[in-house]
C-alpha cells in the first residue's frame, strides 16, 4: 500500500515526516486559496529533499504547473480541479512527472467520462466532492468504488483518519486497483502542520494489519 501525506509545509515537520514516517509521497499544495498553500519562497528548502514530491494544483495554467515541477523538483502532478483530458494530454507531452487526475466524488461517478484520461495518467485519486476542491476532512461512500471498471491503479482520499486503516485494507481485498491512500487534514495540529505520532500509528496499522491478512 502506498502512502501519500499531503499538505506539508514546515521544514522541521517535513524532516520528522521523512525520518520517522518515510511515506512514499509527500504532497505540496499549490492552490492559493488553500490554508496549506506553499509559497515560492519554500522552494529552496524543499527541492532536494529525499522524498518523492507531488504538487497539488487546482485549474492552474500549464506554464505555472511546469514552472513548479522544475522549481520544487516534483515527481508527480496532482490535478485536483476540473482539468479536461486535453489539458492532461498536453501536459503529458511536456513533462516526465507522473500525472494524477483527481475525481471528486458526489452521489455518482460516470465511469465512461474517465476513459479519455486513461492514456495519460499514472493513476486516479478519488476524493470527496467539496466547494473548496479538497482538504474537506470528509469521507465519501466508498461503496461506489466497487464498480470501478479499469485496471489503472488509484489512491483513496477524503477524510481518512487513524481509524481508517482496517477499512481501507478490507476494501483493498475487494478492489486490487486500490494501490494506496492520501492522508491530510485528519492528521493535523494546524493547517500544514502534521502530527507525526498519528502518522506513524496509521502507517503501522496499515502495514501491520496488511501483513496479517
Ligand atoms: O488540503 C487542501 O487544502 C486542498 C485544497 C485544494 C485541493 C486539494 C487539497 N487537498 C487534498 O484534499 C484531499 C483530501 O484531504 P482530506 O483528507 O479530506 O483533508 C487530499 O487529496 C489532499 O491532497
Amino acid at each position: 500500500m502506498e502512502i501519500k501525506v499531503c499538505g506539508m509545509r514546515e521544514p522541521e515537520n517535513i524532516r520528522s515526516l521523512i525520518s520517522e514516517v518515510n511515506p512514499d509521497w509527500m504532497g505540496l499544495i499549490f492552490y492559493p486559496k488553500s490554508p496549506r498553500y506553499v509559497t515560492d519562497e519554500k522552494a529552496a528548502d524543499l527541492k532536494e529533499l529525499p522524498v518523492k514530491k507531488v504538487g497539488v494544483f487546482v485549474n492552474e495554467t500549464e506554464a505555472e504547473i511546469l514552472r513548479k515541477v522544475d522549481q520544487f523538483g516534483l515527481s508527480a502532478i496532482q490535478l485536483h480541479g476540473s482539468e479536461s483530458p486535453d489539458i492532461v494530454k498536453s501536459l503529458a507531452k511536456k513533462t516526465e512527472a507522473e500525472l494524477w487526475k483527481v475525481i471528486s466524488v458526489g452521489a455518482e461517478i460516470d465511469w465512461q467520462s474517465l476513459e479519455d484520461y486513461l492514456p495519460y495518467v499514472s493513476k486516479f485519486l478519488f476524493d470527496t466532492a467539496t466547494a473548496a476542491h479538497g482538504g474537506s476532512g470528509r469521507k465519501f461512500d466508498w461503496e461506489i468504488l466497487k464498480t470501478y471498471p479499469f485496471d489503472k491503479g488509484f489512491l483513496l482520499s477524503g477524510g481518512l483518519d487513524e481509524e481508517s486503516a482496517d477499512e481501507v485494507l478490507a476494501l483493498r481485498k475487494q478492489i486490487p486497483q486500490l494501490q494506496g491512500v492520501d492522508i491530510n487534514s485528519k492528521f493535523e495540529e494546524a493547517p500544514g502542520l502534521k502530527n507525526i505520532e498519528k502518522l506513524k500509528n496509521f502507517k503501522s496499522r496499515l502495514i501491520h494489519a496488511g501483513t496479517q491478512n
